[in-house]
């Protein structure tokens, strides 16, 4: 199976192109720069510790339209919209890592999906996708009688906030509760707050250095508090689930995917 990366010189893009070629049953077909970059014409694997991987980075999908079959796009949300319609009238898959989307830009890469086959997720680390499902757990068992506070922490380039992974959480929380997120989140405290309501849901973000992912929710009551905490040491963990959803695409409908299927997680 041919793959394409777009954002090929970002930090995930990098990263994807070394998983790509470390990943039985894929190969390279394509590697796609920001158009006029000066990276165009060079090898992909210049970039990474992989040497020379013979293809040449482009400045458009365009250009590689032949060269692939699946799409890798860890980028920001109007490219990765413009190239969701490009996967669904050039007949590709793709695979979507960008956060950041506004509820209307969800919508839009959901139409895509009913055209093409998309897995699209926030977090495609498997520990973290395992922690998803600790999260129902916990929340459903708890109850309301505990507080749930997300914090998380990003370097100091990522350009969102609070991270995707963070806001699904929430979600998978809030969901378990029988709360509507949109109605119960909390962003920052600052000032005169007042007590805490009992119901919502705090999420706190901290941008520094080259913090490469870590997310805690806390659960907290009277007596006790738990908190699950995930850190990504490592983009690679990222970068292999992704190339694991581009592998479980193959034979599948168009339709929205999540990692919660490539993973078999659904219950
Ligand atoms: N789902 C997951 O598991 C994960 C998701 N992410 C998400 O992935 C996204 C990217 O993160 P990150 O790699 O850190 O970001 P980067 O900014 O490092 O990468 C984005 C890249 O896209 C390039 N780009 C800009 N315009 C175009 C264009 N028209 N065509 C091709 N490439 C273009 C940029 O180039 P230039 O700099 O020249 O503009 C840049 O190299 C974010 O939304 C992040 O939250 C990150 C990690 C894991
Ligand atoms: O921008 C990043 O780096 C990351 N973004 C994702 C998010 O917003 O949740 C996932 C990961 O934590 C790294």
């Amino acid at each position: 199976m041919r793959v394409a990366v777009i954002g090929a010189a970002g930090r995930m893009g990098k990263v994807l192109i070394e998983a790509v070629d470390g990943t039985e049953g894929l190969e390279l077909g394509a590697a796609v720069v920001a158009p006029g970059s000066s990276l165009i014409g060079a090898d992909a694997g210049d970039m990474t510790g992989i040497g020379k991987t013979g293809v040449s980075m482009a400045g458009s999908l365009e250009d590689v339209k032949d060269d692939f079959d699946v799409l890798v796009d860890f980028t920001f949300p109007d490219l990765t919209l413009e190239n969701a319609e490009f996967c669904k009238d050039n007949g590709k898959m793709l695979v979507v890592g960008t956060t950041g989307m506004t509820d209307a830009e969800k919508a839009r890469l959901a139409l895509a999906a009913e055209s093409a086959p998309i897995v699209f997720a926030p977090n495609m680390s498997v520990g973290v996708n395992v922690v998803l499902n600790l999260l129902r757990t916990a929340a459903a068992t708890l109850g309301d009688d505990y507080d749930v506070e997300i914090v998380e922490a990003h370097h100091r380039h990522k350009k969102d906030a609070p991270s995707g992974t963070a806001l699904r959480m929430g979600e998978v929380v809030a969901n378990a509760l029988g709360r509507d997120l949109k109605e119960c989140a909390v962003y920052g405290r600052e000032g005169f707050t007042g007590e805490r309501t009992r119901n919502e849901i705090g999420f706190e973000t901290i941008r520094a250095g080259d913090v490469v992912g870590d997310h805690t929710v806390l659960f907290a009551t009277e007596g006790e508090r738990i908190e699950v905490t995930h850190k990504a040491s490592s983009r690679m963990t990222f970068a292999k689930g992704a190339m694991r959803a581009a592998l479980w695409l193959q034979d599948k409908p168009a339709r929205l995917y999540d990692m919660q299927d490539v993973l078999g997680l659904k219950g």
